[in-house]
Formats: C-alpha cells, sequence, structure tokens
C-alpha cells in the first residue's frame, strides 16, 4: 500500500529524508508519573530542545495545550501527541493498579487540530491479565485506521509489560516478536525497548520495513552511558532515538541533547560528540 502524501511530509519531518535518522524526545511523563523530576520547567526545557535541533518531541494533549505555543515560537521540534495513559509505571507513583493498563484520552483529530506529525500509543505484551494485550491490540487497530485516513504517521511503541510475568523485557527474541506484532498492526515507526546487544537490535532493523527506534529507560545515571547507548542504537541502523528521562534528567540536558544530535545526524563518535557539545563537566563512565 503506497503511503500517503500526508504521511510522507509528516514523516520526513520526524526523520531526515537522505540519512532515514531521527532524533526525538519522549517528554510525556507527567500523564504517567505525574510530577517526574525534570518536568518543572517544561518551557525551558521545550526551548532547549530546540537549540539542540531535536527533531520532534512527545507530548500528552494537556502539556500541547498549555506548552506547545513554545514548538510554534521555536519552529520546532515537531509534535508527537501522546493518545494514551498507563498506570504501569508505579516507580515512585500512589498509583497501584495491575501493570499493562492503557486507555486512549485523546485522538487523531486531536493530532490533527495541533498540528502533530504523529502520533503515538503503547503496546504492551505479555502482561499477567490476556485482556490487557486484548484492549491494547484493539486500541491499536483502531488509532491505526484513523490515523490511515488522516494521513497521520502512527508510532507504535510496543514493549513487554513490567514486573508482570517474569519475562526479560530486554531478551532480543522477546523485543523482535512484539515489534514484528506492531509492525503487522500498521506502525509507520516503531518505538521499542533496547533489545539486549547490538547484534539483536541489528537483526530486528535488518527485518523491519519501518524505521525503528529506540526507548532509553531511566538511564544508567552516566550521560557518557547514555551516549555510548545512542551511538550503539545508531551503529545498528536504527533510525534513532525516543529517549525521555536519561535526557531529561539529565545533569547538563542541553548539552547532552547536543551531543545526541552530533552522533544520530553528524555521524560523531561519542567522545567528538562530548567535544563539540559544551558539556561544562566532561562526562565519564559511570
Ligand atoms: O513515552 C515514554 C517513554 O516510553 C519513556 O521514555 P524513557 O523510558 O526514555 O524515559
Amino acid at each position: 500500500m503506497p503511503q500517503s502524501l500526508g504521511k510522507k511530509i509528516r514523516l520526513s519531518r520526524l526523520l531526515d529524508p537522505k540519512s532515514g535518522r531521527g532524533f526525538c524526545i519522549a517528554f510525556d511523563h507527567a500523564l504517567q508519573l505525574g510530577p517526574c523530576p525534570g518536568l518543572e520547567t517544561p518551557e525551558a526545557t521545550l526551548d532547549q530542545m530546540a537549540e539542540a535541533g531535536v527533531d520532534a518531541v512527545i507530548l500528552p494533549l494537556g502539556s500541547a495545550r498549555h506548552y506547545g505555543p513554545r514548538l510554534a515560537a521555536n519552529r520546532g521540534p515537531g509534535l508527537i501527541l501522546r493518545l494514551d495513559q498507563t498506570t504501569m509505571w508505579r516507580e515512585g507513583t500512589p498509583l497501584a493498579y495491575p501493570d499493562g493498563h492503557t486507555r486512549l484520552v485523546a485522538s487523531v483529530d486531536d493530532a490533527v487540530a495541533a498540528g502533530a506529525e504523529a502520533v503515538i500509543t503503547y503496546c504492551f505484551f505479555a502482561p499477567n491479565d490476556p485482556a490487557l494485550e486484548t484492549a491494547a491490540i484493539r486500541d491499536n487497530a483502531a488509532v491505526n485506521a484513523e490515523a490511515r485516513a488522516a494521513g497521520m504517521i502512527h508510532i507504535v511503541e510496543t514493549m513487554g509489560a513490567r514486573s508482570a510475568k517474569a519475562v526479560d523485557i530486554h531478551d532480543g527474541e522477546f523485543v523482535r516478536f512484539h515489534v514484528r506484532i506492531g509492525i503487522e498492526l500498521g506502525a509507520d515507526v516503531i518505538k521499542t525497548d533496547w533489545p539486549g546487544s547490538v547484534a539483536a537490535l541489528r537483526r530486528i532493523v535488518g527485518e523491519s520495513p519501518v524505521p525503528v527506534m529506540l526507548a532509553g529507560g531511566p538511564g544508567s545515571g552516566s550521560d557518557r552511558g547514555t551516549l555510548e547507548l545512542v551511538h550503539g542504537i545508531i551503529g545498528a541502523g536504527a533510525a534513532g532515538i525516543l529517549f525521555g528521562r536519561s535526557i531529561f534528567q539529565a545533569r547538563e540536558p542541553l548539552a547532552v541533547m547536543k551531543a545526541c544530535r552530533a552522533i544520530i545526524h553528524a555521524g560523531a563518535s561519542v567522545d567528538e560528540a562530548i567535544d563539540g557539545a559544551g558539556f561544562a563537566r566532561r562526562p565519564e563512565a559511570a
């Protein structure tokens, strides 16, 4: 099925059409975690993203309404609207539902009205209750149909449900399994977990007809560790990253953003990226 013009144009704003690479930041955590660290001054952080040349940012509807005008004022980054909410991530929050729940809280129409380049939805696999997986797949299929009609890019975030069955969410074969299902659900772009090794990621990317981007997780606490991970992801042939906490909770978020951009879009080594990013304190390995 040929890609619609709307999808083509929107995708070109997320991923450089020449290299196929993109540098995006997840900044939707308040919808899942409440007022988590790093979200205290969203407009200033969005300004830093624009300064660093971040291609697109994931925002929930509320943040898009309140802080989205910064994206217009700065002519970037592009907007990826988060359509679903989950209480699955419970670290440090008062929410205590069983894992794997998601529910749609915004629509493709909202994304069109907001001038978004893309919508993103979670698709969690292997929760304790199979009904949750069924609902997630149904919601993803419905969003995908709306996105097709609207020429909107649909990023499917396929992931293993956290703290559920005894599944290693970074197991390469497990990630490969749910990425393929995401592709078959019609994803234009996949966002997924690190599959444990560069070799496992290379295989997944090699098999995928759509760009594969990686989530960051809570981070190792080391900015150099974050940059080494980004370098490994790009080296494996992935389209880029959609990292959140390991960037906006970094000691020097702006410098980390600039260094990520250099690795993703300029082919820099980790040391070259650090040298050019203006760190006040040079990040060392953890
Ligand atoms: O959309 C939210 C992300 O999946 C979480 O991002 P992160 O794990 O890199 O903080």
